[in-house]
């Protein structure tokens, strides 16, 4: 847990980051010196209003978007002043992310789904669905591995996207509404499922919410608002 004062690198940094879409009279500034940083193994959920900038800073957090002025660290290391291939290779072996509607692929099987990030590694094709039919069970959907993402309920595709989020490892899942298409019973599943695999395997959280009951699982919460992260603590 970080505390004011910690001057040990976190894992992740974003520093007074800014950024605006659109030009001139459509523009929309979504980030206005946001700063925040998660540790380790930490579980930080981004509460706030919608259109207050929680999306686009896990974007920017998670290198998908590069912001337009601020720096984004990872472990130190400028991730906004990365190369595009470096940036691709860091995500893919670093991080994880999965998003309010999973985004599995509908033409895979939930086990293939899950093989593929390790595929993509140059894992063989025994290994990577041994290692996905452990991850799936995990996160209780086994039985579910032959389905294709429109054969499942909503709740059991989302935990499928988070062992696919979680499959190769990654030291940081980013996840944005992960629980936001669910009913308040499946939502619990999957946050469970979520916070216990992730305090298993050590793997940080960026839990985008506007939920406050996904947000108590948290280790931490901080509130956005108008593009800036409120009691945002980084280091010195
Ligand atoms: N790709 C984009 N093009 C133009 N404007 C955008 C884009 N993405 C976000 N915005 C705008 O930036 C602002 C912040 O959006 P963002 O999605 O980051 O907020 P949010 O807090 O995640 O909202 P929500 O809770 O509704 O998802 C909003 O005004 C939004 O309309």
């Amino acid at each position: 847990m970080s505390s004011k004062g910690d001057t040990s690198v976190p894992l992740l940094e974003g520093r007074d980051l800014g950024k605006a879409y659109g030009r001139a009279h459509g523009r929309t500034e979504a980030l206005r010196g946001a700063s925040l940083r998660l540790d380790a193994g930490e579980i930080l959920a981004v509460t706030g209003t919608s259109g207050s900038g929680k999306s686009t800073l896990l974007h920017c957090l998670a290198g998908i978007v590069r912001p337009d002025t601020g720096a984004v660290s990872y472990r130190g290391e400028r991730l906004d002043q990365l190369p595009e291939k470096r940036l691709s290779e860091l995500r893919r072996t670093e991080f994880g992310v999965v998003f309010q509607f999973g985004q599995l692929i509908p033409e895979l099987t939930a086990l293939d789904n899950v093989a593929l990030p390790l595929l993509l590694a140059g894992v063989s094709r025994a290994q990577a669905h041994t290692r996905a039919g452990e991850w799936l069970e995990r996160f209780g959907v086994r039985g579910q591995s032959e389905l294709r993402p429109g054969e499942m309920s909503g709740g059991q595709a989302q935990r499928t996207a988070l062992a696919r989020a979680l499959v190769t490892g990654p030291k940081a899942v980013f996840a944005d509404e992960p629980t936001g298409a669910l009913d308040s019973l499946a939502s619990e599943q999957v946050m469970t499922a979520l916070v216990h695999t992730a305090r298993e395997s050590g793997t940080a959280i960026l839990l985008v919410t506007h939920d406050t009951q996904v947000a108590a699982y948290a280790d931490r919460e901080l509130r956005m608002a108008d593009g800036a992260v409120a009691g945002a603590e980084v280091t010195a």
